[in-house]
């Protein structure tokens, strides 16, 4: 079993002096700003402009800087903004103007490992990943938890990057639910597989294909959208308490045998088999390329893609069901 790092395998000592600068306010920014100055670290925020995250860090207690001012003095300089906007930023905005030796640090591989970005030979470039989106590693930590992460170590000049690594995991809450150690390759693209293939891309069109199966067939909306969509928060709920074996526990044994038997005539080796497809275009950069070609062309896809989601049937739906469904939520 792979060595999984907990809160006493790191201390913050080793980070407790240094100017941590946190570059971007957005989903995973604003979590590691909150949750690294709970945890007494010393954080100030970069940005590029004085827009919307920047009111927003305001309003939250920080003193926003521009990206330059910020990592002129910092001992660490963290590159929470979008992947795509990284490679600009790094070379407009912190290299010409970093302190010699800053640590450089990443919450996805991605820059580094398709060398979009070649840090200088005397810094520490590390990556502490968290497995689960920004809010929730805010949510967790105020709550006294924390979200799982991984860390890698791409050089380490100093020879204290895992350290440091996993003391950001600590200071992010991380170390209370568990860190497991790997490298820039291995996270970059298990964690773009995950994405495409499950969580993000592989559910989405599994709730949709069903959603959409059931009203093509007569069925009225709202209840394809309980069946299809609202309950699958539960039975997620379930795997993740006490595993897939707990969650068929929970349900009838005519469940059992209906999704023992037809899950895989649905999930087949066909599936499997474009799993691999999509795994491969991830190793060989394919993806990256066209994902870099996409975000020139100003990610008309992704544009089109969320307009289309945002007005199809299962998302009114949802939204008129939501004020409803929220009631029926657990309080605490
Ligand atoms: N979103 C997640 O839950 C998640 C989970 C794990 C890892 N990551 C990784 O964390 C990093 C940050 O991702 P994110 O989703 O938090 O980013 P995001 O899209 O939420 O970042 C938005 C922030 O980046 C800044 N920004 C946006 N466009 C900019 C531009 N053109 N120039 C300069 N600054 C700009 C702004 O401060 C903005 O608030 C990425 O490497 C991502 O892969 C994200
Ligand atoms: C939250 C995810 C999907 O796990 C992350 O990898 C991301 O890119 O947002
Ligand atoms: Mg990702
Ligand atoms: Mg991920």
């Amino acid at each position: 079993m792979s060595k999984i790092f907990t809160d006493k395998d790191a201390n913050l000592d080793v980070i407790k002096d240094k100017k941590i600068a946190v570059l971007g306010y957005g989903s995973q920014g604003r979590a590691w700003a909150q949750n690294l100055k709970d945890s007494g670290l010393n954080v100030i925020i970069g940005l590029e402009r004085e827009g919307k995250s920047w009111e927003l860090a305001k309003n939250e207690g920080f003193t926003p800087m521009h990206t330059k001012d910020a990592v002129r003095d910092a001992d660490i300089i963290i590159f929470l903004v979008p992947d795509m906007v990284q490679r600009t930023l790094w070379l407009e905005s912190v290299k010409p103007y970093m302190k010699k030796g800053a640590d450089l640090v990443f919450a996805h591989g991605f820059n580094i490992h398709y060398g979009l970005i070649q840090p200088p030979n005397d810094s520490d470039v590390y990556m502490i990943a968290p497995k689960g989106p920004g809010p929730t590693v805010r949510e967790y930590y105020k709550a006294g938890g924390g979200v799982p992460a991984l860390v890698a170590v791409h050089q380490d000049v100093s020879g204290k990057a895992l350290q440091k690594a996993l003391a950001i995991a600590r200071g992010i809450g991380a170390t209370r639910a568990g860190v497991i150690h790997t490298t820039f390759k291995e996270e970059t693209e298990t964690d773009l597989f995950g994405e495409q293939v499950i969580l993000v891309g592989g559910i989405m069109e599994l709730m949709k294909a069903a959603f959409e199966t059931l009203v093509e067939e007569g069925y009225q909306p709202e209840v394809a959208y309980f069946e299809t969509i609202n309950e699958l928060k539960m039975l997620v709920d379930l795997v993740y308490e006490k595993g897939i074996t707990g969650m068929l526990k929970a349900v009838s044994d005519t469940a059992k045998y209906g999704g023992l038997t037809v899950g895989k005539f649905i999930i087949n080796q066909d599936v499997r088999n474009r799993m691999k497809e999509a795994l491969q275009r991830i190793k060989s950069g394919k993806f990256a390329e066209e994902w870099i070609e996409e975000y020139g062309k100003g990610m008309p896809t992704v544009i089109n893609g969320l307009s289309q989601i945002q007005n199809s049937l299962e998302e009114k739906i949802g939204a008129q069901l939501r004020d409803l469904i929220q009631k029926g939520k657990p309080k605490s």
